[in-house]
Parts: structure tokens; C-alpha cells; sequence
């Protein structure tokens, strides 16, 4: 397919090779991302969660929580999403999903080779959709770690294919990393956590520097009346609340997490997460209890689930 007067040039994109990238980090980002999403927020020696953040009862290593897996793409993303034949505004990018699996338990400190791939691209009018894939492999063993996929909504992007036949191109299952359809029945869990005024402004330092999360001119640009959450804090709280209400406290039971962002989410506001329980997956709806709407939707499925529950 040929370009389009906007620059936008599907056939450039996909046909471009990302150079691997490599991500690095210590208990020391370990435990700042932890923070950043809120553990201990409630109360500092929170039985579930000190462990991410303190090496509790002479532990040798603090545990990773597994939404850790999400920062490893920022070493992708550098300082901009720059690809040939990519054409788009970033001030009017946003997080649109986020799909993760985890193959083994994240090392509490890591060195790491990533490689990446263009999962998907879709013109839908109003904007352009990406997907882009990284796979995680620890640089001494060679194993896989994990696998994200990051859908990016570019605002204003889209229409550089016919209104008639939009593109769309996507190589991984359909399924795979759908939302999921929320039950109408009473949810099985219910979390309330709050969010602080400073969250975004805590959480960019885990790499995520985008000003949208914390300059008040841009974020206006942006569309939003002040800055707003970055989508991975807010999944982030989603996920601790399925690993506080359902698994016990115990992240080793997390093997796939998926989550689509329906609405910003301003730093300050109380999240709200409801979750139902099917076999082994738990679908998750996060709502903003101010505006008591839904932000956030999908799920996470687990290893095994207790037989208590
Ligand atoms: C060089 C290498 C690059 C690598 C790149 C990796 C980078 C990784 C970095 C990741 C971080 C990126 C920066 C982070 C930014 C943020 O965190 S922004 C904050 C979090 N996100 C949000 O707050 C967004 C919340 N959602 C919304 O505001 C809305 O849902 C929306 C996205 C604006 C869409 O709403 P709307 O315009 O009303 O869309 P619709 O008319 O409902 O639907 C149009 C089509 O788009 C599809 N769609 C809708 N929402 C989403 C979504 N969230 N994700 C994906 N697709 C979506 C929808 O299905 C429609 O399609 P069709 O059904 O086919 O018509």
C-alpha cells in the first residue's frame, strides 16, 4: 500500500526491524515501582506487600510484583516513538492496552536483552492503533522471561487507508489479550484503594518521563484539565488488588495479565476494583469512584487458585 499525503506509510512501518535494546535494573527500581503503584500506601507494614519494597525478615531478596514486566518497554519507546513512516502528533498519544505474559519469576535485580516486533497496526478513522511486542530474555541464561504487548492509541492518526476497507494488520491470535467481557452478576471481590495527588509524579521515575503525567501545559494540550495517570500505574493497582483479594498475597501465582484503558484516571482519585472469578482467570474492572466510572477493564489468570476461594 502507498503512503498517504499525511506521511503515514503502513507498508515503512511494518517493514521496519527494531534494533534489540538491552534494560538493566536493581532492588533498588524493584522496590520504586512497587511504591509507585501504591504497595504499602495503605499502611506501611502491609503483610501482603512489604516484601516488594523491604528485605522483610532478613529475606534475601525482595520479590518483583509481576506488572514490573511493563517497564521493560520503556528502553523501546527511548525518548520518542520514532519509526519510519509513522506519522503522528506524540502530545496525542495514549496508552490504549497493555498484555502481558510471564514465563518465570522476575530476579529482583536483572539484565536483560529485548526484542522487538510490530504486533499490530489498524486504522480506525480518528486515530491509528500500534502494537508493538517485546520479548525479555535474561542476558546470562538465555531464558525467555516475559512477553508484552503494548497497543498505543495515536489520537488524530488514523485515515491513511480507504474509509471503506480500513487497514488492518495484527499476527498474534485474536483472543489473545481481548478485554474481556465483564459479568453483570455481583463481582466476587471488591478493592478500594486510593490514589495520592503525587502518584504520577512517583511513578514516572520508575522510566516512564512522558510530561503529559506531570506538566499542567502539555497535559491541557493533551486534551486533560490537569495530568493524568500513566495507564501501567493504574494496572499496576488493578493487578496488587487481584494479588491481595485472590491469590493471597502471593504474585508467584500470576502468569497473564491483560488490560484495556477505557478513561484517564487523574493522580488523587480512588480506584475501585471489581473482580470475578472463571476457573482460573479473574476479570477485573477498575472504576474512578469520584466519577464512578470505569477506567480500566480486563483480566488476569493465574497458575491455580485456592481451593477456599
Ligand atoms: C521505537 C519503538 C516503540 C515501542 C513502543 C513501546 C512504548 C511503550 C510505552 C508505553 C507508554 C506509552 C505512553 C503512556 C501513556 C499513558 O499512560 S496515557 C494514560 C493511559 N491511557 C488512557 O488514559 C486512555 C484511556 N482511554 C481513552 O481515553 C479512550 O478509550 C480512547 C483511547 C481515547 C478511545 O476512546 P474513543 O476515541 O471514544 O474510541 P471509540 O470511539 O470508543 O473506539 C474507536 C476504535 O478504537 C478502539 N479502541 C477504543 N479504545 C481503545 C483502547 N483503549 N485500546 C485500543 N483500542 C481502542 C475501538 O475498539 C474502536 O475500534 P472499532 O471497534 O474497530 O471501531
Amino acid at each position: 500500500m502507498a503512503g498517504n499525503p499525511s506521511g503515514f506509510n503502513p507498508d515503512r512501518i511494518l517493514a521496519h526491524k527494531f534494533p534489540e535494546t538491552t534494560s538493566t535494573y536493581t532492588e533498588r527500581d524493584v522496590a520504586l515501582y512497587a511504591l509507585g503503584i501504591g504497595a504499602c500506601g495503605r499502611e506501611a507494614v502491609d503483610a501482603d506487600e512489604l516484601k516488594y519494597v523491604y528485605n522483610e525478615n532478613g529475606q534475601e531478596y525482595i520479590e518483583v510484583l509481576p506488572t514490573f514486566a511493563a517497564l521493560f518497554i520503556h528502553k523501546t519507546m527511548g525518548t520518542g516513538l520514532n519509526l519510519p513512516g509513522l506519522s503522528y502528533d506524540p502530545k496525542l498519544l495514549l496508552h490504549g492496552q497493555q498484555y502481558i505474559e510471564l514465563y518465570k519469576p522476575l530476579p529482583s535485580r536483572g539484565y536483560l536483552d529485548n526484542k522487538i516486533s510490530l504486533a499490530g497496526l489498524h486504522d480506525k478513522g480518528k486515530a491509528a492503533i500500534l502494537e508493538i511486542e517485546t520479548k525479555s530474555y535474561d542476558k546470562r541464561s538465555g531464558q525467555l522471561l516475559c512477553m508484552n504487548r503494548t497497543t498505543l492509541f495515536l489520537r488524530g492518526a488514523g485515515g491513511f487507508s480507504s474509509s471503506s476497507h480500513p487497514y488492518s494488520y495484527t499476527n498474534y491470535p485474536k483472543n489473545q489479550g481481548s478485554a474481556g467481557k465483564i459479568p453483570k452478576t455481583q463481582p466476587f471481590m471488591v478493592f478500594e484503594d486510593c490514589t495520592r495527588p503525587s502518584q504520577a509524579l512517583v511513578y514516572r521515575l520508575s522510566g516512564d518521563y512522558n510530561p503529559l503525567h506531570s506538566d499542567p501545559i502539555v497535559a491541557k494540550i493533551a486534551g486533560f484539565s490537569k495530568p493524568i495517570l500513566h495507564g501501567l500505574c493504574t494496572l499496576g493497582f488493578a493487578v496488587r488488588a487481584v494479588i491481595k483479594c485472590v491469590c493471597k498475597g502471593d504474585s508467584s501465582k500470576v502468569k497473564c495479565i491483560s488490560g484495556k484503558f477505557l478513561l484517564h484516571v487523574y493522580p488523587g482519585e480512588i480506584l475501585v476494583t471489581e473482580m470475578w472469578l472463571e476457573g482460573s482467570r479473574v476479570l477485573y474492572q477498575t472504576k474512578v469512584k469520584e466519577r464512578n466510572r470505569a477506567v480500566l477493564s480486563g483480566y488476569v489468570d493465574l497458575h491455580h487458585v485456592a481451593s477456599s476461594l
